[in-house]
């Protein structure tokens, strides 16, 4: 059996869910379908979720919500228009998504999760009644019912493992399952969402929770490409790529499959197909273990990604003060801020994170903060700081992969701030100013894909 995830480009409007209704009719191993909220139409549209947290916002502030609700509402009353279902039929979802803010939640972060998963809650309820309609033997499954238990965080959860027992539970029943995306519930019962994009994860969990033989991943592109197609025009198709070279890309920049989604896929040895709703009829690309994996080209791919942010820190031997990172860790725990790398030299070091986390505010603080207690020579905070990552399972026994890497960004004056390269040698790191960053991909993807 098959799980099959359409994000939200293939739910946007009823042409997209027509797609969507003949690929699972074409193949009747797809038994379990996980939906996105509809997504964007064209490409100034908004997508549902960000509606969402407009409706949540609003009511948080006490707001009028009656314009908001209406305009999510349009989506999903455009698409049952576009295959006849009758009001009356659409209605309890209408109701449910009005019924938000009368419901009590334990504090406006679960308010916020809550509201933000009623997109692909929704549209789950949908893609099952149209599929009803069809006489298809589908059924909505609520991740309640699942069994789909998630940590205690509101917008950033994690699958608890007692989750992959309960969905195992499901597997062989005669029924398409139609769950949505995004989110889960926690031990005590409030929805609680992964990180944007996290549809994708959900789609993984229940691929290793019902030892599904594949995980579809179906999106608004032929494939995954070496180099991000908005960055570089008619980027390679990949055909075939490992599970850690999609973790590293994904994680970079290669915004079309979550990096987190990753794990439960690995974890459950289940091979991921990622492909078209347009065109089905096209391989897609496979992501598969390591093991066995005989890579034809020396780089997969080239990505980048702008929402890091450095911290340089600079004193005088460094590197024999015992105690001094340990101390600076303890800061970020304090403020609670995880660092993603931490390259040093022997009178400096620089810790590179996920600007996400920081308000102008707590970033002030927690640098007011490292001043106080490390006192060092120079400190300075690097906004415009982009990460390029060069990945590919062919680098690792490939002697000059460097040198091809930074000629091209010499030749084009792309100054380099950090080069890291991980033990497992099939990636590569580079540090470089964000203005940069499109040029340091395009130079690298031309010198490995001429
Ligand atoms: N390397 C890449 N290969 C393919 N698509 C990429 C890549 N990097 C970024 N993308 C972007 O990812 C988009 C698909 O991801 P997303 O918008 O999350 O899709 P969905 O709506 O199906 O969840 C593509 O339209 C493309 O612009
Ligand atoms: N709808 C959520 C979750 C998601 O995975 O969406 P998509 O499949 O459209 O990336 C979001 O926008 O973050």
């Amino acid at each position: 059996m098959k799980v099959v995830k359409f994000g939200g480009s293939s739910l946007a409007n009823g042409e997209q869910f027509q797609k969507v209704l003949n690929i699972i009719n074409a193949d009747p191993t797809r038994k379990v379908i996980v939906t996105s909220a509809p997504g964007k139409r064209f490409e100034q549209d908004t997508k549902v979720t960000d509606l969402l947290i407009d409706y949540a916002k609003k009511t948080i502030k006490h707001q009028d919500c009656a314009v908001i609700v209406q305009q999510i509402w349009a989506r999903y009353s455009e698409i049952a228009q576009f295959f006849d279902l009758s009001p009356d039929t659409i209605a309890p979802l209408h109701q449910e998504l009005c019924d938000l803010p009368t419901i009590s939640y334990p504090d406006n972060d679960f308010l916020m999760a809550a509201f933000k998963a009623h997109g692909e809650k929704l549209n789950a309820q949908l893609l099952a009644l149209l599929l009803q309609q069809k006489n298809f033997p589908a059924r909505f499954l609520d991740p309640q019912e699942a069994g789909f238990l998630v940590s205690n965080v509101a917008n950033d959860a994690q699958v608890l493992e007692e989750t992959y027992q309960n969905l195992s539970r499901w597997r062989d029943i005669p029924e398409i399952l139609v769950v949505p995306g995004f989110y889960g519930v926690t031990p005590t019962g409030s929805i609680a969402t992964f990180s944007r994009g996290g549809s994708d994860i959900t789609g993984a969990i229940w691929a290793r929770g019902t030892a599904a033989d594949l995980y579809e991943n179906f999106t608004d592109v032929n494939a995954i490409y070496a180099a991000d197609p908005r960055i570089v025009t008619k980027p390679h198709p990949i055909k075939i790529m490992t599970y850690r070279e999609l973790r590293e890309l994904s994680y970079a920049g290669f915004s079309v499959f979550h990096d987190e989604a990753l794990i439960p896929a690995i974890q459950g040895q289940v091979y991921i197909n990622v492909k078209n709703t347009n065109h089905p009829e096209l391989p897609g690309t496979l992501i598969v273990p390591e093991k066995n994996f005989h890579p034809k080209n020396i780089i997969t791919g080239v990505a980048s990604s702008n929402h890091f942010a450095a911290l340089y820190l600079h004193r005088y031997l460094l590197n024999k003060e015992t105690g001094f990172t340990l101390k600076l860790l303890k800061i970020f725990y304090q403020f609670n801020i995880s660092y993603e790398h931490m390259p040093s030299g022997i009178d400096d070091l620089t810790v590179i994170f996920d600007k996400r986390q920081f308000t102008e505010k707590l970033r002030q603080q927690m640098c007011a903060e490292i001043k106080r207690v490390l006192q060092p020579d120079q400190l300075e905070w690097i906004d415009d700081y982009a990460i390029i990552m060069v990945v590919g399972e062919g680098m690792r026994n490939k002697i000059g992969a460097m040198q091809n890497i930074t000629t091209p960004l010499a030749q084009r004056h792309v100054a380099i701030h950090m080069i890291n390269q991980g033990a497992s040698r099939i990636s590569i790191m580079l540090g470089t100013k964000k203005e940069d960053a499109a040029a340091a991909v395009t130079q690298i993807y031309h010198q490995f894909f001429k």
